[in-house]
């Protein structure tokens, strides 16, 4: 046999009840009937509780005696049949005449004791029972309703009473006998002590009554229906990818449900526990979803970690003071203190060397707990052997739960780094010796960055998610979100990697969604945006959104995104960038993105600063990193220069091709950049600089492949017009080149610390001779690779290639 029992929701109206009178049914062609607790209509509980204190304040409280009628009718109306509904009418009737008369009591004395709100409150349940008990009837036969008034005795503690439980066995064991075999309901939450006056028992006092009832009759289970679809693996209004768990211990469940919204309160566990009776948690909204199993044995081992669990508000309490170090009895003098108090204590910490004791608190106990300790611990005060109890507010508490964690090692190494490389700071840490809850205090502004980071951290299945804010949307940040939408389900699904565009902003507009940005038609939603592009703005705002594994992506050409980067970093957030004015102006500021990136635990990664998607930064970090030297690199890295010498050919002119070479995407949005040479030096003092070299950009010594009118044009279109006029120039180049079966190339040299970038005309003997398209090609010579370098080579330019780039290293941040 088993107890089913039904939260607020799941009696909350006309469409709940209808569904729970269908799992009935489909419980009872299982064979045995089982036993109902209900609770109060969704609401009708606070409703009650406002009644009484509004009588209690001589208000008129007529308004809601109406409303908790209607409720009631409205459910009678439409859920019994015509010749079925006066008796109700008549017996709820009743029971609201007689509530009216206890709530004129109240109004009259101007008084509500504790004896009569739980009297006020009792109607909730006895209403809802019987009214439900009814509507069954006429799908399942006759219905048994019982008042657990009548056989739930407990002390006089109104409100939170405690339960007598050896005559309240008896009396249920009494009850069930004489009515075995009917389907039977039981109120939830309401009992009665010695004199037969009602009490409550408090929080959570339906689950109560269902295991109280449970454990009497030794039940097979006791299932709890609500309206979620069980316990989750965290708290699901802050993390989206929260989902429900199969099974937990006991244990387990206890320390899970701190949750925000409770779906069991845990004292209420222990007569289940003890019996050793499992309590299922199941969805009366989704019958069909098997719900949470809690038992003696987690049997579920996919997971160390079950779930996390947190607590939204919380204060500290910080004692310090040589007094405490080697005094025994101290800490107990100090807790006895708060218990005596009531004051709950919801984690303690003591540093080995005890000259510190740190414990968390209700944010509502803090004062009156610091108070007391001044109090109690006067004298030592005075002789200055503790210093003054100091508050701290403005906290939460993240945990991690399993009983699984116990004696894994790594554990509390995840859940650290995650919370590191977010920049959540850890005030303080508890770890009980049975290993199978570690919980720590944050900012309670950091706690929903924490739990998602925490989360992903722990549930493979989803490796990361990355929440990513774009700065420019012309050809490089466009196609990137193009790739980022193509590949989305494939990286998620293969890979366990969600990529969130969080924020954009173009120099016009920006737009941030917490919950990820269309891809499909984000040109739309950034046009339509009420905001217009402010970095400062867009920064604060990244800020404050405050996510885990935030990344900042700067496809831009511009120096302003640069200014940016090292709040960026010190704010704990990564950057991926393709723009490569950062790395290639002051060696100090290169310096400096580098060391601050590495001090916060963030990544910083720039691929494509050079050949675009090729491996090459990459490439050379490795070599670098494994204890190789640069010996020499030459390299051809303007994909636009490539391009217009493998393709000067023929009747052309040098005009159209440079022209082309827009076109394609290749150049930089100011080609002169290309042309005069600056996009490859920058390359080139990048590749210096993490080769080892502290150089500056004018020590690169550049070559012009250009004219000098060409150099000194104004603008773009001059610089074009300029092309047009100097076309014999490049003819000729052309024609020399080709005199000495030879081709024209802009080579870049790295040797001894020296760079330079010149035109040279190579023959076919040449490693670079062989080149097309946008072809970069790079050959680093080094003291492993001394013999024959090392050499990469392909397309270095294209939005394509350079997305990709971008790309790749977005998925990387964290990875390393
Ligand atoms: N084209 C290529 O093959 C490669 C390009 N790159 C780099 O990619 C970067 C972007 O190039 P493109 O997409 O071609 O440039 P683009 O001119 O097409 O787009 C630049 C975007 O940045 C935005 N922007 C500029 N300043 C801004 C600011 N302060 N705040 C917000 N947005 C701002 C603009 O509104 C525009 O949407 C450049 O730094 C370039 O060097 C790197 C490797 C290869
Ligand atoms: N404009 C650049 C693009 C890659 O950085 C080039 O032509 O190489
Ligand atoms: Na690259």
């Amino acid at each position: 046999m088993k107890i089913l029992k039904f939260g607020g929701t799941s009696v909350g109206s006309v469409k709940s009840i209808s569904t729970l009178i269908e799992i009935l049914k489909h419980e009872a062609a299982s064979g045995e009937n089982p036993v109902v607790v209900l609770s109060a209509m969704g609401g009708v509980t606070n409703l009650l509780s406002t009644m009484a204190n509004k009588a209690a304040a001589g208000e008129d409280f007529s308004g809601y005696v109406s409303e908790l009628e209607n409720r009631h009718f409205d459910v009678i109306k439409a859920l019994l049949e015509v010749h079925q509904q006066n008796p109700v009418f008549t017996r709820l009737k009743i029971l609201f005449n007689e509530l009216e008369d206890i709530l004129q009591g109240i109004s009259s004395l101007r008084e509500i004791t504790a004896r009569t709100h739980d009297l006020v409150l009792s109607y909730g349940e006895r209403c809802s029972t019987f009214l439900v008990s009814k509507i069954a009837e006429q799908h399942l036969g006759p219905t048994v309703y019982g008042n657990a008034a009548d056989f739930i005795k407990t002390d006089s503690s109104f409100g939170q009473a405690k339960v007598n439980k050896e005559l309240t066995d008896l009396l249920i064991r009494e009850f069930y006998e004489q009515n075995k075999g009917k389907l039977i309901f039981v109120t939830g939450f309401i009992a009665s002590n010695d004199e037969g006056r009602i009490t409550t028992l408090g929080r959570g006092g339906s689950d109560y009554t269902a295991a109280i009832f449970g454990a009497a009759l030794d039940v097979e289970a006791i299932e709890i229906w609500t309206d979620v679809n069980g316990m989750m693996t965290a708290d699901p209004r802050m993390v989206k990818k929260a989902f429900p768990l199969k099974d937990l211990s006991y244990t387990e469940a206890m320390e899970l449900s701190y949750f925000g919204a409770k779906v069991i309160y845990p004292p209420t566990m222990i007569p289940a526990f003890m019996k050793k009776i499992p309590i299922v948690i199941r969805n009366t909204f989704e019958p069909s979803f098997p719900g949470t199993v809690i038992s003696h044995e987690s049997n579920e081992t996919e997971h160390s970690v079950k779930g996390i669990s947190s607590i939204n508000e919380i204060s500290i309490i910080d004692l310090q003071g040589s007094g405490m170090v080697g005094k025994a009895g101290f800490s107990g003098r100090l807790f006895s203190l708060l218990a005596r108090e009531q004051i709950n204590v919801i984690l303690i910490t003591q540093s080995s060397s005890e000259h510190s004791i740190t414990f968390a608190v209700n944010p509502a106990d803090a004062v009156k707990g610091k108070l007391l300790i001044e109090q109690e611990f006067e004298l030592e005060l005075e002789a200055r052997k503790i210093e003054k109890p100091e508050i701290e507010e403005g906290l939460s508490i993240l945990a991690i739960v399993g009983e699984n964690m116990r004696s894994t090692p790594g554990i509390s190494g995840t859940l650290f780094h995650a919370l590191g490389r977010n920049g959540v700071n850890v005030r303080a840490i508890a770890q009980g010796s049975s290993e199978y809850n570690i919980s720590v205090i944050i900012s309670r502004v950091d706690l929903a960055k924490a739990l998602n980071a925490v989360h992903d951290a722990f549930y493979t299945d989803l490796k990361k998610t990355l929440n990513v804010f774009c700065l420019g949307t012309g050809n490089i940040g466009k196609t990137l979100f193009k790739q980022l939408r193509d590949h989305s389900d494939f990286l998620q699904r293969q890979n366990g990697i969600l990529v969130k565009v969080v924020g954009i902003s173009n120099t016009r507009k920006m737009v941030f969604d917490t919950a990820g940005l269309p891809l499909e038609n984000w040109l739309e939603v950034l046009e339509e945006s009420t905001e217009d592009a402010d970095l400062d703005v867009f920064i604060s705002r990244m800020k404050e959104m405050n996510l885990p594994n935030a990344v900042f992506v700067d496809n831009t050409a511009s120096p302003v995104p640069v200014e940016f980067y090292s709040e960026v970093f010190r704010s704990n957030i990564s950057v991926v960038t393709c723009n490569k004015i950062g790395n290639s102006s002051s060696y100090q500021q290169y310096r400096g993105f580098k060391d601050l990136a590495r001090k916060h635990g963030v990544d910083f990664y720039y691929e494509t600063n050079v050949g675009a998607g090729l491996p090459i930064i990459r490439t050379l970090k490795d070599l670098m990193m494994s204890g190789d030297r640069v010996i020499r690199i030459e390299a051809i890295l303007s994909g636009t220069i490539s391009f217009i010498f493998n393709n000067f050919k023929g009747e052309t002119s040098f005009h159209d091709i440079v022209k082309l070479a827009q076109e394609k995407g290749y150049t930089e949005p100011d080609p002169r950049d290309d042309l005069r040479g600056t996009d490859f030096m920058r390359k080139m003092l990048i590749l210096a600089r993490d080769a080892g070299y502290t150089l500056e950009p004018e020590d690169v010594k550049i070559d012009s492949m250009l004219p000098q009118a060409c150099l000194d044009a104004d603008s773009v279109d001059e610089f074009y017009d300029e092309l047009k006029k100097n076309n014999d120039y490049f003819e000729v180049l052309k024609a020399n080149a080709a005199s000495g079966g030879k081709v024209l190339r802009y080579i870049g040299k790295l040797e001894n610390g020296d760079v330079s970038i010149a035109l040279e005309m190579v023959d076919e003997a040449h490693p670079f001779y062989m080149l097309s398209g946008s072809d970069n090609i790079i050959s680093f010579t080094t003291e492993r690779y001394k013999e024959r370098p090392l050499v990469v080579k392909g397309p270095g330019a294209g939005a394509e290639v350079t997305a990709a780039g971008v790309f790749a290293d977005i998925v990387n941040v964290g990875t390393f």
